[in-house]
């Protein structure tokens, strides 16, 4: 068998041989013939050109079809052979030998591939192909790449923004509407609203009540202390002094009026005692003859005792809550305090929510009291108690009972069997988002928190300039550029800090700045400058050459106890007090009628407080003064900040020289001596 094998395998093998020698033969034959010819047309054949092709496929005049066709043949047999020999020799051939092909001078394929590689591809195109004439077409050529206009601020501002926000409405600051007339916002007012608000001098509604007005009343359905359809929220950015209070106070009591049984109906979140005091003051004057019920909780009373004025039954627990007041005003410590420590105090019959000074408000995260106050408005899902997941609401202490319920929280009460029907009471709760500020907020997370529904905003345009366009006011909104009183004249002073008392002296003395409020950048420099204006102004008096009454002042910070802050504010609000020194604990909402200059002794650090220090002059239409004393390493500061909220044309830039402060200088040198000695004892 094996010897079978072997002697099939050699005949197999010589067969083989014998085919290969056979076309090896044929092979080498025609090897030698191609070198013959190269040799016999080697030199002329060696030039470029249009014969360049021929090298190859021979030159022999009218058989060259022949000769290339033959040729042709002989490669494909060549290749078999080439093939069966490396097999057989175990060697590789040397790669065949590119052709030539013809190209004009300028595109010979070796410039063209040292360029682009690519290009050197051509050399594998079909004969015909490379037989064309036309030469090959060159690349398209593409523009270099260029680096595109980076976009505007405004046009970075307005991406991504909220459609409420874009689609905000702008109000005009001019427009007002006299109250007597058919106006669609006088019109909604009631007849005793009218007579009241002209008993106390308002004879028309200011620009952003004539919006805001509409908004919460106009329709019959919004008009319900429970709403079937969730109330859309508002937001609200108007200059300071231009009647926000009033916006949201004149809706309030006129709704809030229609009420059969007391319950907490509205709740106004403010960021200090002072302004819950004046809102309450605000409220009071608007609902004289409403039967409506305010309070307010600030701390400035004992626990129990805010505790007894704002719920009626603190013995039962009442899951309806238990309220002996419609409307509470409040800061937001304080109420939640009483949301943890109160029994039945609660928000679930809220039908408005106002935040004022939303911005400052949103800013504090104490106690996480927003989302507090708003999971307090809401029905949760859950039932309370877990007695009553069972349904088994007996008359023990523990559980509590289910009177007053707030209709979007009836359903907490499982022991009523739920079936669904149309007139089902709704889920939602009625209570509509009110937010105000003269710098409201645009931080996107922090009117996230808030949950708004379908907001609308409303903003009341400056003056600073003509109306803007619709996509101008919203980029003042969004890019901070905030508005301000068109009655206000704003100015500046560069000067050496060591001056900056006698400047001050010079404006109440030469200037005639009084019913001022100053602003200074903490308590203790309020409590000093006060001190030393005090010194001052007994040195003037004593003096010879200066004559005239002492200026009274007052300092007004958070050092001092509530009782007291109220005597000085009433002491200035009945003008006793000539100018009162302030921290910014009054720059925000604090409205003092005739308050007729500010000056910030202290450069407000942003311009947020700029805008909320100098907005305590200028107020309902009336005019004042603003004044800011810059040290001269500050002035570089506060003028970038003045323009990047396109308002530093606005502030003039007033000069003291030498010789005005001379006339004052002794009588500052001798207070300042009189200040150490207070000082050191
Ligand atoms: N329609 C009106 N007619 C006359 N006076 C008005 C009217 N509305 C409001 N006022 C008065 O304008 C003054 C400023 O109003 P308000 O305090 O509401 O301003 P504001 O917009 O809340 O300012 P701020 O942003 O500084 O808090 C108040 O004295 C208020 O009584």
């Amino acid at each position: 068998m094996a010897l079978a094998s072997a002697v099939n395998a050699a005949s197999t093998s010589s067969s083989s041989t014998e085919t290969k020698t056979k076309a090896k033969k044929r092979y080498l034959k025609a090897k030698r013939e191609r070198r013959k010819t190269r040799r016999a047309t080697a030199a002329p054949s060696r030039g470029r050109g249009d014969d360049g092709d021929r090298e190859d496929e021979g030159e022999e005049g009218d058989e060259g079809t022949a000769s290339v066709n033959e040729h042709t043949t002989e490669t494909v047999k060549r290749v078999e052979v080439s093939e069966g020999d490396c097999e057989h020799e175990g060697t590789r051939r040397k790669p065949k030998k590119r052709r030539r092909l013809s190209f004009p001078e300028e595109q010979h394929p070796a410039a063209v591939a040292e360029d682009e590689p690519e290009l050197a591809h051509q050399e594998e195109t079909p004969a015909d192909a490379r037989e064309s004439p036309a030469p090959p077409a060159a690349l398209p050529a593409f523009p270099l790449p260029s680096r595109p206009d980076a976009p505007s601020k405004a046009t970075l501002a307005l991406q991504g923004l909220d459609k409420a926000i874009v689609e905000a409405e702008l109000v005009d600051p001019r427009k007002t509407v006299p109250i007597s007339t058919e106006s669609e916002a006088s019109v909604l007012l009631s007849e005793k609203t009218k007579k009241r608000l002209q008993e106390l001098g308002i004879t028309e509604l200011f620009a952003v009540q004539t919006a805001v007005i509409p908004f919460l009343m106009s329709d019959q359905k919004q008009r319900r202390l429970y709403l079937h359809d969730p109330p859309h929220d508002i937001c609200v950015s108007a200059p300071t002094g231009s009647g926000k209070t009033l916006a949201y106070v004149l809706p309030i009591v006129e709704l809030l009026s229609s009420r059969v049984i007391t319950r907490l109906r509205a709740l106004i979140v403010l960021p200090t005692r002072d302004l819950v005091t004046q809102v309450r003051e605000t409220f009071e004057a608007l609902a004289k003859g409403r039967s409506l019920k305010i309070g307010t909780a600030t701390g400035q009373h004992s626990f129990a005792h805010e505790q007894s004025q704002l719920v009626a039954d603190r013995t039962l627990r009442l899951q309806g809550g238990s309220s002996k007041i419609d409307i509470l005003i409040c800061t937001p410590g304080r109420l939640i305090d009483h949301l943890n420590g109160t029994p039945n105090f609660s928000l679930q019959h809220l039908r408005f929510l106002v935040i004022d000074e939303a911005d400052k408000l949103l800013a504090q995260s104490f106690q996480d009291w927003l989302a507090r106050v708003l999971s307090a408005t809401r029905p949760s899902e859950i039932p309370t108690s877990p007695d009553l997941v069972s349904g088994v609401a007996s008359s023990t202490d523990s559980i509590p009972t289910p009177d007053g319920l707030a209709p979007a929280f009836l359903h907490i009460f499982h022991g009523i069997p739920h079936v669904r029907t149309d007139f089902d009471e709704p889920k939602e709760t009625s209570c509509q988002k009110l937010l105000f500020s003269a710098t409201l907020t645009r931080d996107p997370s922090k009117i996230a928190a808030l949950n708004l529904r379908d907001p609308k905003y409303f903003v009341v345009q400056g003056s600073s300039r003509e109306i803007a366009t619709q996509q101008e006011g919203v980029l003042d909104l969004v890019m901070e550029k905030f508005n301000m009183p068109a009655t206000l004249l704003e100015h500046m002073i560069v000067c050496e800090s060591s001056q900056k008392p006698l400047v001050l002296f010079h404006l109440v003395h030469t200037h005639g700045v009084k019913n001022a409020l100053v602003f200074t950048k903490s308590a203790e420099s309020t409590a000093r400058l006060v001190k030393l204006f005090e010194f001052f102004e007994l040195s003037r008096i004593s003096s010879t050459e200066q004559q005239g009454s002492a200026i009274v002042l007052s300092a007004y910070s958070s050092d001092l106890a509530p009782s007291a802050r109220k005597e000085i504010l009433d002491k200035f609000k009945n003008q006793e007090t000539h100018i009162l020194v302030c921290s910014d604990l009054i720059s925000r909402g604090i409205d003092i009628s005739h308050v007729s200059h500010v000056v910030s002794y202290d450069a407000p650090v942003d311009m947020r407080k700029y805008v909320h220090r100098v907005g305590r002059t200028a107020r309902a239409g009336r005019t004042g003064d603003a004044w800011t004393l810059i040290e001269e390493q500050e002035a570089r500061h506060f003028k970038n900040m003045l323009k990047e909220a396109n308002h530093l044309n606005a502030v003039k830039r007033m000069r003291v020289s030498d010789a005005d402060l001379a006339p004052l200088k002794r009588s500052y040198e001798d207070a300042l001596t009189k200040l150490k000695e207070a000082y050191s004892r």
